[in-house]
């Protein structure tokens, strides 16, 4: 079995850059059957190739602070026998799968990147003093009374962070500094609008720089160490979240 690897950074929410891949489909002549489906983590799809010979491609996407990285990877072998089986897999399909590869990692880029503007991003901000984080209750609409981290839409041409900076300002009087980003998960679209899973909140930890934060957009402000964060009514999206905030929370 021979074996290639491939990562690209894809300028798009974790569910755009996973969909987009599905649409585009795999660069093989021959159909490939679909073996595992984690959506929107990872995909592996595998195929007979002639006679003997296998085709496997796996797909991983990580959301991370600046987009989803693609791990994509490929194993083949021919099948056939000895010496001549040796030159067909490495020396004739070895370069024709790394040339599909790159071109299908491009087109799955830029396709992304194209669809990832018609996206509302969200943003939330993990604030973290000492071994407690902010948490904010929604007053009106679907999550009437759930709990959430401050954060909103990001403008468009404007970054997550900047946005991750302006809504603290707006929502709770405060500068802060983000550090690092904690996960990305994808929205129902309730509340934001679009498709469900079309549009993802990306969370970082920050620490407040100037003021004390007072709600002025929440109905109420609380302070919570990690062993109260699981008996929140969160909004439901942000459940997932929680094991990242609490392992920022163990290292304070
Ligand atoms: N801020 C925030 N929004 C969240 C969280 N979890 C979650 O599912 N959401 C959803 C709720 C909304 O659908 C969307 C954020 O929209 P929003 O209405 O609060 O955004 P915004 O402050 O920019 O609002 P607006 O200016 O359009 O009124 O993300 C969270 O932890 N924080």
């Amino acid at each position: 079995m021979f074996r290639l690897r491939f990562t690209a950074l894809v300028e798009a929410p974790l569910t755009v850059a996973f969909d987009v891949a599905r649409a585009l489909g795999r660069p093989w002549p021959f159909p490939l059957e679909e073996v595992v489906s984690v959506r929107p983590e990872h995909d592996v799809f595998t195929a007979p190739f002639g006679a003997r010979g296998r085709v496997a491609h796996s797909r991983r996407f990580t959301p991370t602070g600046a987009g989803t990285r693609v791990d994509e990877q490929v194993e083949w072998e021919s099948g056939l026998p000895g010496a001549v089986g040796a030159v067909v897999d490495r020396v004739v399909l070895r370069p024709r799968v790394a040339r599909a590869m790159r071109a299908h990692l491009d087109a799955l880029a830029a396709g992304a990147a194209l669809r990832a503007r018609e996206v509302v991003q969200v943003v939330g901000a993990a604030l973290v003093e000492g071994d407690r984080v902010l948490v904010a209750q929604r007053t009106g609409g679907p999550y009437d009374g759930c709990w959430e981290f401050p954060g909103g839409k990001v403008d468009p041409g404007e970054s997550d962070l900047a946005a991750l900076v302006r809504e603290c300002a707006e929502e709770l009087g405060v500068a802060v500094a983000p550090q690092s980003f904690l996960g990305e998960v994808p929205l129902d679209g309730v509340v934001a609008g679009g498709a469900p899973g079309a549009s993802t909140m990306r969370v970082w930890w920050a620490r407040i720089t100037d003021g004390r934060p007072v709600a002025q957009e929440h109905a109420e402000l609380r302070w919570v160490g990690a062993a109260d964060l699981d008996a929140l009514d969160w909004i439901p999206a942000d459940r997932p979240l929680l094991p990242a905030v609490r392992a920022v929370l163990a290292a304070r």
